[in-house]
């Protein structure tokens, strides 16, 4: 004995197998991304998941933002748990018919940060490796928010998405957000599916009257000037709030939430690659 002991570092991560790739194992993949926190991406990516399953479609919904997780909760899932098996990580099965899973269950917070670089890349890489998402129709993925470098990390690591989709609130501030949004999509060379303008009004459930509290209507005027989709808007819907607390998506139990979720579900199914 020398002392001297030897450790040999790990073998590097092959490429991403063909067979491994989210590409050959879910025909859609849509990303969900905002251009700052904070404008109902989590809201609208958990609610359009549940949308999109009404109209018969497998859905996995992905929570990408690692500030979560609050997509599963939205969905009625306390205290999500890792479950595995030796094919891989099984997303939770929610009664809404979307599987859900965080990444952040996997790659917490802390380690994110201390994972810059590559390591954090090769991280995201292996989880999204080893999700079982196999026979899903569409995967929705909401990305973290921003267009910085962790958005940017995951939507490098899922060739072939059919696009992105571009959550917005109707002020000035969130347009101009909308923009590095639309410079984000160019850059890593996904298409931009649309622009949803979320928490735009607040239309009266009972006599249909849309009050001014701030101005709607700037999304679908970027939408114009930039040539992109608008896939509808989402009012201010209070109930949203209380409902998402108790793991109730509006979508599939709010009546006149749901009507809104279908038209931006039916608009992005129109957009997606054939
Ligand atoms: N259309 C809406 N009407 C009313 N409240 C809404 C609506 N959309 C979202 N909210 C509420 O706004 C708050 C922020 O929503 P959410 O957490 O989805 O935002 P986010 O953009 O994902 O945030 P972050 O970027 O910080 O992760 C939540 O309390 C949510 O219930």
């Amino acid at each position: 004995m020398t002392g001297n002991i030897k450790i040999n570092p790990p073998p590097p991560r092959p490429m991403m197998t063909p067979e491994k790739s989210l590409k050959y194992r879910v025909k859609h993949t849509i990303l969900i991304m905002s251009g700052k926190g904070g404008v109902g991406k989590s809201t609208v990516a958990a609610n359009l998941a549940v949308a999109l399953a009404g109209k018969n479609l497998n859905v996995g919904l992905l929570d990408a933002d690692i500030n979560g997780p609050d997509d599963p909760k939205m969905l009625g899932i306390e205290n999500e748990k890792v479950y595995g098996d030796e094919k891989g990580i099984i997303p939770a099965k929610t009664k809404y018919n979307v599987d859900v899973i965080s990444m952040g269950l996997i790659i917490p917070r802390e380690t994110a940060v201390i994972w810059r670089g590559s390591l954090r890349h090769k991280a995201i890489q292996q989880f999204l490796e080893d999700v079982i998402w196999d026979g899903k129709d569409i995967l929705v993925v909401d990305l973290p928010p921003g267009t910085g470098d962790e958005p940017l990390s995951i939507c490098q690591l899922i060739p072939n998405a059919d696009g992105i989709v571009i959550v917005i609130t109707p002020q000035d501030v969130a347009l101009n957000d909308a923009v590095k949004a639309i410079d984000f999509a160019s850059k890593v060379k996904i298409p931009v599916i649309g622009l949803i303008e979320n928490m735009s009004g607040f239309i009266c459930p009972h006599c249909g009257k849309e009050t001014d509290i701030f101005k709607s209507g700037g999304g679908k005027k970027l939408a114009e000037q930039y040539n992109i989709n608008f896939l509808g808007k989402i009012p201010i819907i209070p109930e949203i709030v209380e409902d998402s607390d108790k793991g109730i998506p509006a979508a599939a139990e709010n009546e006149f939430a749901r009507k809104f979720f279908d038209d931006v579900a039916e608009n992005i199914i129109k957009n997606l690659k054939n």
